[in-house]
């Protein structure tokens, strides 16, 4: 893993103004993108979130994942805390590219959850890895964190390659009709925290 910082720019969003800086993973090509809001400088735990590559969710409204949710809120909450961060990483489909998740939604159309369409195609149900983190923290000099995330698996990736995860912020936004299954299969057989009241209620 080689992560070579190239530069910073403003972003500005409906919640505020971020910095945007780019990141080249040159072994893979991969251009990940990091969001920082206010300074981030200090000992205290930053409130922040990993978030995987969702083209579908996160730039085409798609409703049948959390993806763009998830990331509005992760923006707006750090917006109101004035600081924090968002590490935007390049693996789509969970690891296997936006094509095999079109394959792997083919699959779910026809009856199959989220795991079963990525094993159908000859895929792991969770290809993603997070060892850009650690270099893409340091940049930013970011040690600490408070990660809004509903994924124990993350939580544990951050703390293997070094960074403190002080707390984990739940993230249980955007349920509707075409992603409750998912959702609910992301609780049952991915591992995601997911409490009964996110299924209960029948809001966004
Ligand atoms: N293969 C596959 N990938 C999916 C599907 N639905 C969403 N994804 C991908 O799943 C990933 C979700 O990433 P995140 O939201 O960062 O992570 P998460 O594991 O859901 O954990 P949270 O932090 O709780 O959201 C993205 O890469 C999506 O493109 C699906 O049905 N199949
Ligand atoms: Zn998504």
């Amino acid at each position: 893993m080689s992560i070579k910082y190239i530069a910073t720019s403003k972003l500005p969003t409906p919640w505020g103004v971020f910095a945007m800086h780019g990141f080249e993973d040159t072994e893979t090509g991969k251009e990940h993108v990091a969001l920082t809001f206010g300074e981030l400088s200090g000992d205290q735990p930053v409130l922040g979130r990993i978030h995987s590559e969702c083209l579908t969710g996160d730039a085409l409204f798609s409703l049948r994942c959390d993806c763009g949710f998830q990331l509005q809120a992760a923006m707006q909450s750090i917006a109101e805390a004035g600081q924090g961060f968002i590490l935007y990483l390049r693996q789509e489909g969970r690891g296997i590219g936006l094509l095999n998740k079109i394959r792997a939604y083919a699959l779910q159309d026809k009856g199959a959850n989220t795991v079963e369409a990525n094993e159908q195609l000859g895929f792991e149900a969770d290809m993603r890895r997070y060892d850009m983190i650690q270099p893409m923290l340091e940049h930013l000099g970011i040690t600490s964190v408070r990660l809004m995330t509903n994924n124990p698996r993350k939580v544990k990736a951050m703390q293997d390659v070094g960074v403190d995860v002080a707390e984990r912020v739940p993230l249980q936004v955007g349920k509707n009709q075409y992603n409750e299954a998912y959702l609910k299969t992301k609780s049952t057989q991915l591992g995601h925290l997911m409490s009964e009241h996110h299924f209960a209620d029948d809001e966004f």
